[in-house]
């Protein structure tokens, strides 16, 4: 497609999303879009892998704001796995505390899940997977990083596009989809179904 009409815009896209951080990865690709958070219950269905729950959570926030304003949706949904463990956002800096001390000095699985619907009602999805070794954290240092209130906001406890990025000393995969949008995969979903990039 390379031989697009260059006055054409593209379409705007509906971010489905409260995070300020996917807000801020979506407008890095310079792509037109507008921010309508889904408000759904995130509820954890105990049948599903974490995998699974990513996609399929992504997938409801996409269609219930599909459902709404139609046109071009895009939704995510980030999940932490430690073995059998679904780590979710912290409720309170002491449950911040207990998710850092079960992550230090292991891996853990981050999933996200990536949905887009389009203006004709269909819906793709699917779900990226990273993985992230973190550092033996000494007390002092979770202490620290439970002070700063940074990782009440997100799943697992920690953000590693902020300080918590020296809690982690190793990622396997894609950055973005630990941080929640895995961008690539977002693109290429972009091609695939027709929307003019370019
Ligand atoms: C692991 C990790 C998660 N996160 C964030 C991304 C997500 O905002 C959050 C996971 O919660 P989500 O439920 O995926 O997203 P959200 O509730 O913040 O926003 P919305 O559902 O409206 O889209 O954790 C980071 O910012 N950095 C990290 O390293």
């Amino acid at each position: 497609m390379a031989n697009r009409d260059p006055a054409l815009t593209p379409p705007t896209l509906v971010l489905a999303s409260a995070s300020p951080r996917r807000r801020e990865l979506l407008a890095r690709l310079g792509l037109p879009f507008t921010v309508r958070p889904a408000g759904l219950e995130e509820t954890l269905a105990p049948g599903r892998s974490p995998a699974e729950q990513a996609e399929h959570l992504a997938r409801a926030k996409a269609q219930a704001v599909w459902r709404e304003t139609g046109g071009w949706v895009v939704a995510a949904d980030t999940v932490v796995a430690l073995e059998d463990a679904v780590l979710g956002k912290p409720r309170t800096p002491e449950e911040n505390r207990a998710f850092l001390e079960r992550l230090s000095g292991r891996a853990h699985t981050v999933y996200t899940g990536l949905a887009l619907y389009t203006p004709g009602g269909e819906g793709r999805s699917l779900v990226e997977a990273a993985r992230v070794w973190f550092r033996d954290l000494e007390p002092w240092e979770v202490d620290w990083y439970v002070r700063s209130g940074e990782g009440m906001d997100k799943a697992g406890g920690y953000g590693i596009q902020e300080k918590g990025m020296v809690l982690v000393r190793r990622v396997e995969g894609d950055f973005y989809t630990v941080v929640g949008l895995p961008v690539h995969r977002l693109w290429t979903l972009l091609k695939e179904v027709g929307y003019p990039l370019a």
